[in-house]
């Protein structure tokens, strides 16, 4: 059987984040990649210019579409953008039974764009993250979802558990945004065991849609039949491949080597 995954999100007309992104990276790890596409981006490595969101009666036929022939075995959801396309997006996790569910609660671009609108971070909350298998927010996303400052170890286990919490089945809270210079340190944590992932800190700015591709891999792991711990693990080295093996594309932030684990690394940390 050839797993298939499902990626919900924006797309990313600079090819370095989002539906572009994902579908490469579903594909450096072998699984077939489909999609349905929430938002219009026009976007480079310098930032985003535009932002265009699809229709809920888009989205929604969409997802019917992929439903009604194709069976992802495991889904990861994006930018999203408005309360509406989330609510969308959870009535039809539920009626087609979508299990393995990675929610990247995609809010700020680098360059410092809204991707999320702020009434929606409830909806989020409540609609989206309970039907979870993980989510994998970034430093400034888990304050957000938690109402909380993030400095220590200690403060990212705390925000680990209030996470918990909103009924998601398990957690990464990343470390890109940390300020520790030498490595980039990410915290699972599933209710029982807090794991610490981590990676040697690349000086680069060519970073742009590192989170994307994080989840994605996650994403293509679970279809595949992995735990959630192991897929997380390959998707850290993963990431950690894409940004070593820098492409040097454009201007700005350049989008992360989706080759490179294929090219260079195949096993997990
Ligand atoms: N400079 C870096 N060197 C190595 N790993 C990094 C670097 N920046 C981010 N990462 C890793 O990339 C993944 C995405 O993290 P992060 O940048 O925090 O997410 P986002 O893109 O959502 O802001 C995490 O596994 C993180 O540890
Ligand atoms: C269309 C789209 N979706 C998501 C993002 C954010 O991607 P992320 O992986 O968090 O990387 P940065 O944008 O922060 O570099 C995006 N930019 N566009």
């Amino acid at each position: 059987m050839i797993p298939k995954a499902l990626t919900i999100a924006g797309s990313d007309s600079g090819g370095g984040a989002g539906i572009q992104a994902d579908l490469k990276t579903f594909q450096e790890l072998n699984v077939f990649g489909m999609s349905a596409i929430t938002a219009l981006t026009a976007q480079n490595t310098r930032g985003v210019q535009g932002v265009f969101p699809a229709s809920n009666e888009c989205v929604r036929q969409q997802l019917d579409s992929i439903a009604e022939d194709l069976k992802p075995q495991a889904i990861k959801t994006g930018m999203l953008y408005r309360s509406s396309i989330i609510q969308t997006v959870a009535e039809k996790i539920k009626t087609y039974g979508w299990s393995n569910v990675v929610v990247d609660p995609v809010m700020i671009a680098k360059g410092g764009a809204s991707l999320l609108q702020k009434e929606a971070i409830e909806t989020l909350k409540t609609n989206l993250i309970p039907l979870s298998t993980v989510i994998t927010p970034n430093i400034p996303e888990a304050e957000v979802l938690t109402g909380m400052k993030i400095k220590s170890n200690a403060d990212r286990k705390q925000a680990a558990e209030m996470l918990l919490v909103l009924g998601c089945r398990s957690v990464v809270i990343k470390g890109g945004h940390h300020e520790d210079n030498l490595e980039a340190i990410d915290l699972f944590f599933d209710g029982n065991d807090f794991v610490w992932l981590r990676g040697q800190r690349i000086q680069t700015r060519n970073t742009h849609g590192t989170g994307c591709t994080f989840s994605a891999a996650i994403t293509a792991e679970l279809a595949k039949g992995e735990n959630v711990l192991n897929a997380i693990r390959t998707a850290k080295s993963f990431i950690q491949a894409a940004i070593e093996h820098e492409l040097n594309i454009g201007s700005g932030h350049g989008p992360t080597n989706h080759w490179a684990f294929q090219t260079y690394r195949m096993g997990r940390p």
